[in-house]
């Protein structure tokens, strides 16, 4: 595109939400969620060209983060995404300042990967636009992950793809965290519905992080491993039953799930009227019930909105896979 063309357009970035974890992959298994009745379950990130950079903030969302832009993580993915380009060799004069728009429609500390869709949107956003504007894509899919998982390091504590990887490559992803191939698309059961509830309430992810315990036992770490491979090997046999009784969570959920009020009954509802799996979507307070269809979908979506949210800033979501993850629009 022309730069006199580029001046008057504006680039949007969509990402979705993401559950990480999905039960039995902590911070190897992620899965990008959309909602199957169009509403809108991702932040969006606008570009343009402008005389300075500036972020502004809008959206449902928006003043739950703090008011400083500097203190925003779309502004460090902006610095840290700039001064690679700089070290490749571009020089600074050469390149645009931009006015970035964040709406920020997924609530902070949610466990639907709220920081990771900003990420998403704005990384992506931004190597999109300096393709149009250089004529030639400044990183490849599997750099700019290693990218984002950085700057999601950056907020949560420590490095994790689980909520990034999901979100931009879409559907359910596996992290190999190998330097050229940080995660890998995994097939999924298109009938599988995922209610995903969130009740309203905050829970940092690094304060989620920190109670775990450091060590793990030799029996939790042989299910760990089982369950992981064979959910794996489910998943390309086509074998739902052996996938869905493969989701449960040794590692984080026995001692998360004292953060969630009505976590345990909430559970027992579900499973009762027939949910084949369910647990804390990443650090919580957002909790999953994945259904083989979409009549018992739509009888836990309901008890979860009456029962498991707790205050006004809490939704529910009958949600499929988003297999597309982040994408672009022009206007
Ligand atoms: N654009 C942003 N989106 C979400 N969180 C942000 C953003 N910018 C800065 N933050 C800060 O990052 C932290 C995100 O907390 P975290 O518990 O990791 O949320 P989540 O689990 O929803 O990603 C909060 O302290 C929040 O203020
Ligand atoms: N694997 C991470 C996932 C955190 O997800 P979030 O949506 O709560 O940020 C963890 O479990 O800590």
């Amino acid at each position: 595109m022309s730069e006199a063309n580029m001046k008057k357009s504006i680039l949007r970035a969509y990402a979705p939400a993401s559950i990480g974890n999905v039960s039995l992959g902590f911070d190897l298994l992620g899965a990008a969620l959309k909602p199957i009745d169009g509403s809108l379950l991702g932040d969006e990130v606008d570009i343009e060209i402008a005389e300075q950079f500036s972020l502004v903030v809008t959206g449902r969302f928006a003043d739950k983060l703090p008011p400083d832009p500097d203190s925003n993580i779309v502004t460090r993915c902006y610095q840290h995404f700039i001064a690679v380009l700089e070290q490749q060799g571009h020089a600074k004069s050469a390149i645009p300042l931009l006015k970035m728009t964040l709406h920020k429609h997924l609530p902070i500390g949610s466990g639907l990967g709220s920081s990771a869709s900003s990420i998403v949107a704005a990384l992506h956003g931004l190597n999109q636009f300096f393709a149009e504007y250089f004529g030639k894509i400044p990183f490849t899919e599997n750099e700019l992950l290693l990218i984002m998982g950085e700057l999601e390091g950056q907020i949560s504590g420590s490095v994790h793809y689980d909520n990034v990887a999901p979100c931009f490559l879409g559907g359910l992803t596996l992290m190999a965290e190998h330097k050229e191939q940080v995660a890998l698309q995994l097939p999924m059961f298109e009938n599988w519905y995922w209610v995903s509830c969130y009740s309203g309430m905050n829970v940092s992810t690094a304060a989620a992080r920190n109670i775990l315990p450091k060590q793990v036992s030799m029996s939790n770490t042989i299910q760990f491993g089982r369950q992981l491979a064979v959910f794996i090997d489910a998943l390309y046999r086509k074998d739902e039953k052996l996938a869905a009784a493969m989701m449960l969570d040794v590692i984080a959920e026995p001692y998360r799930k004292s953060l969630l009020p009505r976590f345990d009954e909430s559970r027992a509802f579900a499973e009762q009227h027939g949910a084949i799996a369910f647990g804390i979507s990443g650090s919580g307070p957002t909790v999953f019930a994945v259904c083989d269809n979409i009549e018992n979908a739509k009888i836990i979506n309901q008890w979860l909105t009456y029962n498991y949210i707790q205050n006004d800033t809490g939704f529910s979501h009958i949600c499929q896979l988003d297999t597309s993850g982040a994408s672009i629009s022009h206007s």
